[in-house]
């Protein structure tokens, strides 16, 4: 388990609590939260990131569990190329010149953008920037990342394509990711679980159940 909601509620006021949830997001799912404007989504990721605390109920995350959020806005450096942007959280850790690199390098390429290192940001599209934004999250290896409608910024086209390549990357590397998306379609084509929220509270979990291959013959 990396984090479980047993009735957790949040109250901004009396007219408006999101809850009572209860959601277990287990090491290798891909669980994409979908629902209308105002039916909760932000809440649920303030909750998960540890930005709000509950007003009521049960919020637990595995010890030591690291969650890293990717957003709308990609806020990447302007000042720094691709690469560099990817490797900042191991400067930040330390690791040395040629590690970090090296990984920055392997990030790069499995989102798609071999060959785009030495790239400013501004000489990037705003699909290649979100894509920039996915490997310095990856990079990391958050225990559990967190997807705010990443995509929704971008043409149907790049929008497609990232979203497949996202779920080639959580079939290849097995990273807990939970999307939050208000696109039905998108959440049901990638992600293995669909938790729909409605009034604030989950309406329904749906169960997809395509594992990733390298999950399939492990009993978890
Ligand atoms: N700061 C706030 N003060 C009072 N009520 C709020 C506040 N933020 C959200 N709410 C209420 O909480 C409920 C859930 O809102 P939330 O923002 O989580 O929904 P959402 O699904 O993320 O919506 P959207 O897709 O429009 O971002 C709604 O009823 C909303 O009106």
């Amino acid at each position: 388990m990396i984090v479980q909601l047993q009735e957790v509620e949040y109250s901004y006021n009396t007219q408006s609590t999101v809850g009572p949830l209860d959601l277990t997001v287990q090491k290798g799912d891909f669980l994409s939260v979908v629902g209308p404007s105002g039916s909760g989504k932000s809440t649920l990721l303030n909750l998960l990131s540890g930005n709000y605390k509950p007003t009521a109920g049960k919020l637990e995350f595995a010890p030591g569990t690291r969650i890293i959020m990717v957003q709308q806005d990609p806020g990447l450096f302007p000042w720094r190329t691709a690469l560099h942007n990817v490797t900042f959280g191991l400067e930040m850790q330390g690791a040395s010149r040629f590690d970090r690199e090296e990984r920055a390098r392997a990030a790069l390429e499995l989102v798609g953008l071999k060959g785009y290192e030495k790239r400013r940001i501004h000489e990037l599209s705003g699909g290649q920037k979100q894509r920039v934004a996915l490997a310095r999250a990856l990079i990391m290896k958050p225990d559990l990342l967190l997807l705010d409608e990443p995509f929704s910024a971008l043409d149907p086209h790049t929008r497609n394509s990232l979203g497949e390549e996202l779920k080639t990357i959580w079939q290849e590397t097995g990273q807990t990711i939970l999307l939050v998306t208000h696109d039905h379609i998108e959440a049901e084509l990638l992600a293995q679980k669909v938790v729909v929220l409605e009034d604030g509270k989950i309406k329904n979990v749906v169960d997809l159940e395509v594992k990733a291959p390298h999950l399939r013959t492990r009993k978890n």
